[in-house]
């Protein structure tokens, strides 16, 4: 499976349609791969709480349509980061706005939707701003070699949380995508929960951080690709960088033969 993670920067300065511009044609300029992620909340701003209502949109608005419009002209299935979602309140507590993943179609169909389950802020940003997601979703990835690759989705903090992942390993999830806004300062947990999760979870990670200096927050970078046996394939430095990767996905089921911890599992 050749896979694209675009680890984007952006700063302040530019506008939410200049920057859905541009990554379109980031993500255009991926044809070739069979997979192309982009980092968590990067059309919103992942710590740019303030403009998160007025940015908000529905998973069919502008930013969704310029996706399927890029994923299409590439032939690219594309995993487009997140947005903030402007839905129907599912109770009457909620607020009606979520953190929500996109993934579309070699055709520019939208195939998927997740929505962040745990939200980052403790009481303060995502928790007091957003709605929680409540469901897990495994998608199957088309890869041009022929079959598919189902891939877990979860977001940034999601990470912290190693059950949700046995959950989409029992879906039967052999990668996982993680889009993020990961700050650098707390970067060396980034890269060690990716490997952990893969460890643990005899999967492959795929993370997508994101870059440079917003709402004056740093970003983490280090984007990173590890193999199922916890080995790091590929890895970004602190700058926008895109980490282009041809992932062997049947030594996935083959390290779980060879070291087969999982049916070892007593508390599922
Ligand atoms: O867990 C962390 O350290 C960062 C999480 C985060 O920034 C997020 O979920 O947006």
């Amino acid at each position: 499976m050749k896979v694209a993670l675009i680890q984007l920067a952006y700063g302040d300065g530019e506008s939410v349609a200049d920057r859905t511009a541009r990554v379109a044609d980031l993500v255009r300029a991926q044809a070739g791969h069979d997979l192309v992620v982009l980092p968590e909340l990067w059309p919103a701003g992942g710590f740019d709480y303030t403009a998160w209502a007025e940015r908000a949109e529905p998973v069919d608005g502008p930013v969704a349509q310029a996706l399927a419009a890029a994923a299409k002209d590439a032939r690219v299935t594309l995993h487009g980061g997140s947005i903030i979602e402007r839905g129907d309140p599912v109770s009457a507590e909620d607020r009606g706005l979520w953190n929500t993943s996109l993934v579309f179609s070699p055709d520019g169909e939208l195939v998927a939707t997740y929505r962040k389950i745990h939200r980052f802020g403790f009481g303060e940003g995502e928790p007091s701003l957003l709605d929680a997601g409540e469901h897990l979703v495994v998608v199957d990835v088309p890869v041009a070699d022929g079959g598919s690759v189902p891939v877990g989705l979860s977001t940034c903090y999601d990470l912290r949380f190693p059950e949700l992942y046995r959950r989409l390993l029992d879906r039967g999830a052999e990668v996982f995508a993680i889009p993020a806004a990961w700050p650098r300062k707390r970067v060396a947990h980034w890269t060690l929960l990716g490997q952990a999760r893969a460890v643990e979870d005899q999967c492959v990670v795929l993370q997508c951080n994101t870059a440079g200096t917003h709402a004056g927050h740093e970003m983490g970078g280090h984007s990173q690709v590890v193999d199922a046996t916890g080995k790091v394939l590929a890895a970004a430095g602190l700058d926008e960088e895109v980490l282009s990767i041809d992932i062997d996905t049947a030594a996935t089921p083959q390290w779980r033969r060879t070291f087969p911890v999982l049916p070892d599992r007593r508390l599922s």
